[in-house]
Parts: structure tokens; C-alpha cells; sequence
């Protein structure tokens, strides 16, 4: 579902005088329906660099990224927003709040968005509200004014609403109680078992044995001159 093969990257810093620091280089990683794959490595290794050049924020110097057939290292635009709709969910531990939108609309959009019908939408959403503990009295509000935590556990809902055949994670248990990180573990173990192909960045290490097959650790893919 998700395979890369000789990806590199280098950042040019315009503002340093065009200064090109290679930071990836022979990257290779796979991983198939059902399996959920951890990036690990220390601080700097390059772990959100190749999740961003996944999801396609970042270009790829060279190499194949290849997402459901879809070679987004070379895909225009337009591909890759269809393969975010359709295709490829990304989980960050913050919501990018849209003012005035209701918390069960902003969940429900990504069903809404691929022709799932409203009634099936607002009730998955509902039910995803009630599992991360949103209490309902805040389902018609915008998040706008929500606390911290309860954005974070808005921005999961609305990840998990559609049941994306490849997610990219990116420490999707961080600052979460205990039961809320209980839930969320579960979430992910639920769409493994539809068959997801899921990659994740995990410093919690309790959490990350309890839903990741194998660890990939990115450090092998830094130059030796960076
Ligand atoms: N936009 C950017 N411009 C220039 N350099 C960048 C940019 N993004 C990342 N880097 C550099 O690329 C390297 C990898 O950074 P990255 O954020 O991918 O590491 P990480 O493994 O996710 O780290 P952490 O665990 O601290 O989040 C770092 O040396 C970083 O300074």
C-alpha cells in the first residue's frame, strides 16, 4: 500500500547563502494492509521529513513513493489532493480549526467528502465524539475555544471517521489521559484490522509495542555528511 524506494531529500536554505543540507538518502520502506510500521530514530533523523514527503508537503529530491499505485513523488497536485480525500488520512496531535464550523460537521467532513451519506456521516461522527469523550453539549460549537486537549481529540475523530486504506500518524497519543490514549490505541487497532496500511511516529513506547508490527529506524537513511 505504501512503498518507497530510494528517496532523498535536501533542504536549500535561501536565507543561508542557498546552503544544501542532505538530510535523507537511499530511503526504502513498505508497508502493507493490515500492518502498522513505526518510524523511530532520534531527534533530527529525518522521521516527519519523509512523512511530510508521503503526504506530499515535501518533494522528494529522488526516488518512488508509491501510495495505492500512485507515485507521489511525482504526482501533480491535483493527484495528490484526490489520494488525500480517497486515499491517504493524516493524524497530527493538532486540529487546524476552521472558525464557525460545528465539531460534528468538522468530523463528519471527510465522510461528507467522499459521498457518504449525512445521516451515516453526523452518526459515525457522533459516535467517535462519545468514544474520545467530547461531551456532546460541545457537538454543535466550533473547536475554536476548545482546550488543547479536547482539539487533539477532535483532530482524531475527524481522522478516523473515514476508513482511509493507508494513515500516517504523527504521535497521535501524545499529552491524551489514559483512557483517551486507551481509545485511540483501539482506534488504530480497528483499522488494521479493516486492512489499513498505517505509518506512525510514536515516542510513547508502551504504545507503540501495543499497535506497530516493526520499527523502521530512520537514522540508516541520513547521509554520512549530514
Ligand atoms: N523545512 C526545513 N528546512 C530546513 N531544514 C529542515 C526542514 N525540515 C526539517 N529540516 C531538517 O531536517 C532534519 C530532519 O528533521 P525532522 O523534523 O524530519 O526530524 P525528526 O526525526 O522528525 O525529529 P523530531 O523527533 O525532533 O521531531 C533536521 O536536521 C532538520 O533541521
Amino acid at each position: 500500500m505504501i512503498a518507497l524506494s530510494d528517496v532523498s531529500k535536501s533542504f536549500v536554505l535561501h536565507n543561508q547563502g542557498g546552503a544544501r543540507i542532505p538530510v535523507m538518502a537511499g530511503a526504502e520502506l513498505a508497508v502493507g494492509a493490515g500492518e502498522c510500521v513505526a518510524l523511530t530514530g532520534a531527534s533530527g533523523a529525518g522521521k516527519s521529513t519523509l512523512m511530510r514527503m508521503i503526504y506530499g508537503n515535501y518533494l522528494a529530491a529522488t526516488g518512488r513513493i508509491m501510495v495505492a499505485g500512485v507515485d507521489v513523488a511525482k504526482a501533480e497536485p491535483r493527484e495528490i489532493l484526490t489520494l488525500r480525500r480517497q486515499t491517504l488520512g493524516y493524524v497530527s496531535q493538532f486540529l487546524r480549526v476552521v472558525p464557525r464550523v460545528p465539531t460534528r460537521e468538522v468530523v463528519a467532513e471527510p465522510l461528507l467528502m467522499t459521498g457518504h451519506a449525512r445521516d451515516e456521516a453526523m452518526a459515525r461522527a457522533e459516535s467517535l465524539l462519545s468514544r474520545l469523550n467530547i461531551p456532546e453539549a460541545l457537538w454543535d460549537l466550533s473547536p475554536t475555544t476548545f482546550s488543547g486537549g479536547e482539539q487533539q481529540r477532535v483532530n482524531i475523530a475527524r481522522g478516523f471517521a473515514y476508513t482511509y486504506p493507508a494513515m500516517l500518524l504523527d504521535e497521535p497519543t501524545a499529552s491524551l489521559d489514559a483512557q483517551n490514549r486507551d481509545t485511540v490505541l483501539t482506534l488504530i487497532e480497528e483499522a488494521k484490522a479493516r486492512g489499513a496500511a498505517i505509518l506512525g511516529i510514536f515516542h510513547d513506547v508502551e504504545a507503540r509495542e501495543r499497535v506497530c508490527d516493526r520499527e523502521v529506524d530512520v537514522s540508516v537513511f541520513t547521509p554520512a555528511a549530514a
